[in-house]
């Protein structure tokens, strides 16, 4: 049977998860939800694998959220079963140590959307297009939709696209802070791979304590955030890549970090 989640390798400790159901949009069928979950932890235990690009195959869509028509067959715990699948597959996404970019390459409509706010950074296609759709079809986002959203582009604004349902394209979900660029559609994995390669050159475990201290910290009172912030500083003082910095500058040379 066909993947319709595809892992790649590329070098330089990039991996590229595609998410391979362009016929059907790329939703987020139970199968693909465990294949990307399947993916995502095995990024999480691999010491080399320094950035994750997540994108759609084809050139409509990055994610239709729920298969919708897998759904229509469900009782209501299998719907529960499944929300659940959604909502802790993308929250473990999220939790990986290293950062995540979403190349939204088409429509990102609910739990696509929903995908994609749970990665660090977004760039999207000049073609791409974003919905929280659920109001309309008489839910709610349910894959942290209703949270992140309004920390991202703040309450106002998050509310007006989620009882709208409205669509809106990459420029205007630029413009709101939703993206942090747009690309043309031929450039936009270029583009994400560009800013991943400038990622994976940095120190792996400074980068991923800033994550952590970033994510954990986002939350929390200031005071408590600048201790996260201490903490993970600490964790990096003994690393031999902080060492290698320092060299590195002193002799005018690129580094050579090795995440140690
Ligand atoms: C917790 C999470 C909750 C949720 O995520 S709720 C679901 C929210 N999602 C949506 O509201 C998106 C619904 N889909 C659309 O609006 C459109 O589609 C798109 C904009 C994504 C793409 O439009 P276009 O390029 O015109 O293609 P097309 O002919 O509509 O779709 C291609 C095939 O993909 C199937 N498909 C699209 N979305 C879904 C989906 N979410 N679940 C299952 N199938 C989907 C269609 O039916 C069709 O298939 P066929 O060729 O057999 O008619």
């Amino acid at each position: 049977m066909e993947k319709t989640v595809l892992s790649t390798s590329i070098g330089n400790g990039i991996v590229l998860i595609t998410l391979n159901r362009p016929e059907a949009a790329n939703a987020l069928s139970i199968k693909m939800l465990e294949e990307l979950r399947a993916a995502a932890a095995s990024c999480k235990f691999d010491r080399s694998v320094r950035c994750i690009v997540v994108t759609g195959a084809g050139e409509k869509a990055f994610c239709a959220g729920a298969d919708l028509k897998e759904r229509a067959g469900m009782d209501m715990n299998q719907v529960r079963r499944t929300v659940a699948l959604i909502r802790e597959t993308i929250n473990e996404l999220e939790a990986l140590p290293q950062p995540v970019i979403a190349a939204v390459n088409g429509a990102a409509f609910g739990g696509g959307a929903e995908l994609a706010l749970a990665c660090d950074l977004r760039i999207a296609s000049e073609t791409a297009a974003f919905a929280l759709t659920e109001t309309s079809l008489g839910i709610i986002p349910g894959a942290g939709g209703t949270q992140r959203l309004p920390r991202l582009i703040g309450k106002g604004r998050a509310k007006e696209l989620i009882f709208t349902a409205r669509k809106i394209d990459a420029e205007e979900a630029r413009g709101m802070g939703l993206v942090e660029y747009v690309a043309p559609p031929e450039v936009l994995i270029d583009k994400a791979l560009e800013i991943a390669d400038r990622i994976a050159r940095n120190a792996p475990v400074a980068v991923t304590q800033a994550k952590f201290a970033i994510d954990k910290g986002f939350d929390a009172d200031l005071g408590t955030g600048l201790a996260i912030e201490n903490n993970a500083y600490e964790v990096t003082i003994p690393t031999k890549d902080r060492l290698e910095g320092l060299e590195a500058f002193k002799n005018k040379r690129p580094p050579i970090f090795k995440g140690e």
